[in-house]
């Protein structure tokens, strides 16, 4: 049983998941085999010990599964991607390809065991199965659990290209502790010497006849307790897969630590570059340049002078999806400048939150000689239940209240600080501080 995708959400942002990186730097690479991509998502997850499988659980309120998939959807080369999931999960998945837009992904219903969602998947290309005339039979398949949202295209890649020449390739990773063997009465029969063992991680490819063909040949142990598929290439087709050794992240999420890691390192990529617009209303001392350069000891940093520059240019470069943080200046009162409001507006309509939560930190301005920061109570209110909207949509507005004076090393010192703030809430991505002032 399967179904299509629905639609594709219109412009998607084009950042590659977790690495901020343009859809461009996927590279141009063009292949001259057919390749298709098999997710095995139809676990239970419990090790991971929650009641919802760890390929749902979320991660920075977006699916695990879906981090995942993003980096398969984007990769040109690939040609189908099907996602293994159990029956009980098929409303929650399409429910998820249509919020995300995984427009190329095709769900086909799994099975108790890995191996058996596994060749779930594969028959997807083979069987006339009624509801899957679309998919058509890959000289290679990659096989990647849907829990390891660290795959990179170069990756994918060499297992691609590595399984069209040997038949089949997997990624590896060195051993981190020893691996020993038990006797009967558990105490240590013996240890194998790490130095020659490697873990077996994902991706793997194959040349989707040697799978196949290994999968039919499958004894019921095979497929009830077995977790290589390199194996059973081997085993059944006497095909010894090439090993490649893989980047660090190619882990997989397993117990419930393996998400709060997946979340961090997602937030760290996240916060790598901030795009401050300045320009909004004239600043007094050039503040814009002053934040500027005390963010850029912290950050990337771009600045785009909003009045200088037409609105088109703004959308270019919120819709090029290279940025989730935005700082903006506000010289005059408390309440939200139009402009503010309407970078909130192109932020959502670029569908930019879909993705990941968006940062926009209002800074705004208070001359302390000239003047004392007084807000009415009503801008104060109004603008908390604009961030809640906001929260809502995955936009985090922080508002920071900068107080200066002419006294330029004190307004440095005022504006290192306020950086550093800023700094910490793009990091911390937290909802707790959206709409309140934090005063420097
Ligand atoms: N019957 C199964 C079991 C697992 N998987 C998938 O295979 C991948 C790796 O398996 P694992 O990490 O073991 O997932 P679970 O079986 O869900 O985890 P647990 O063993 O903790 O229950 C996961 O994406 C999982 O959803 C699958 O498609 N069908
Ligand atoms: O054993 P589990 O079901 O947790 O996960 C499957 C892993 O073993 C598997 O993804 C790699 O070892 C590569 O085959």
């Amino acid at each position: 049983m399967a179904e299509a995708a629905s639609d594709s959400e219109p412009n998607r942002p084009l950042v590659c998941n977790h690495c901020n990186r343009m859809e461009q730097a996927i590279g141009n690479r063009r292949l001259d085999f057919s390749v298709a991509a098999v997710l095995p998502a139809g676990g239970s997850g419990e090790r991971m010990g929650t009641a919802t499988p760890k390929q749902f659980c979320q991660v920075l309120q977006r699916p695990l599964i879906s981090i995942t998939l993003e980096t398969f959807e984007r990769v040109h080369w690939i040609n189908d991607i099907v996602v293994v999931v159990s029956k009980q999960n098929f409303e929650l998945m399409n429910l998820i390809i249509k919020r995300y837009g995984h427009s190329r992904t095709t769900v086909v219903e799994g099975a108790l065991t890995r191996h058996q969602s596994i060749f779930n998947g594969l028959k997807a290309f083979v069987e006339n199965q009624p509801c899957i005339t679309w998919l058509q039979k890959p000289e290679v398949v990659i096989i990647h659990d849907a829990v390891r949202p660290f795959v990179e295209e170069d990756m994918l890649f060499h297992v691609a290209t590595a399984a069209k020449e040997c038949g089949a390739a997997g990624a590896i990773r060195p051993l981190v502790s020893t691996v020993v063997a038990t006797n009967p009465e558990s105490y240590l029969d013996h240890s194998l010497e790490r130095a020659k063992y490697r873990a077996s991680e994902m991706p793997q490819a194959f040349t989707f006849d040697v799978i196949y063909r290994a999968y039919q040949q499958c004894t019921d142990y095979d497929f009830e307790y077995g977790t290589e598929c390199l194996h059973l290439a081997l085993k059944y087709c006497g095909i010894s897969a090439r090993l490649i050794d893989g980047p660090p992240d190619l882990w997989k999420v397993t117990y419930k630590r393996d998400l709060y890691a997946a979340e961090s390192i997602i937030k760290e990529s996240l916060s790598k570059r901030v795009c401050i617009f300045t320009g909004i209303q004239e600043e007094p001392v050039q503040l814009g340049r002053l934040l500027q350069e005390a963010l850029q000891k912290l950050m990337e940093v771009d600045v785009l002078n909003w009045s200088e520059n037409k609105e088109s240019r703004c959308i270019q470069t919120i819709s090029s999806g290279q940025y989730y943080n935005f700082v903006c200046i506000n010289v005059n009162n408390f309440e939200l400048s139009q402009e503010i409001v309407k970078l909130l507006e192109l932020i959502e309509n670029r569908k930019l939150s879909v993705l990941y939560p968006v940062v926009l930190t209002v800074v705004h301005l208070n001359n302390l000689e000239t003047s004392s920061p007084c807000v009415q109570m009503e801008d104060f209110i109004s603008i908390k239940e604009l961030a809640k909207e906001a929260n809502r949509k995955n936009i985090l507005i922080f508002r920071l209240l900068l107080n200066y004076t002419q006294e330029l090393d004190k307004v440095e010192e005022s504006v290192k600080e306020a950086a550093s703030i800023i700094d910490s809430l793009i990091k911390q991505r937290s909802p707790a501080l959206i709409g309140h002032f934090l005063v420097v």
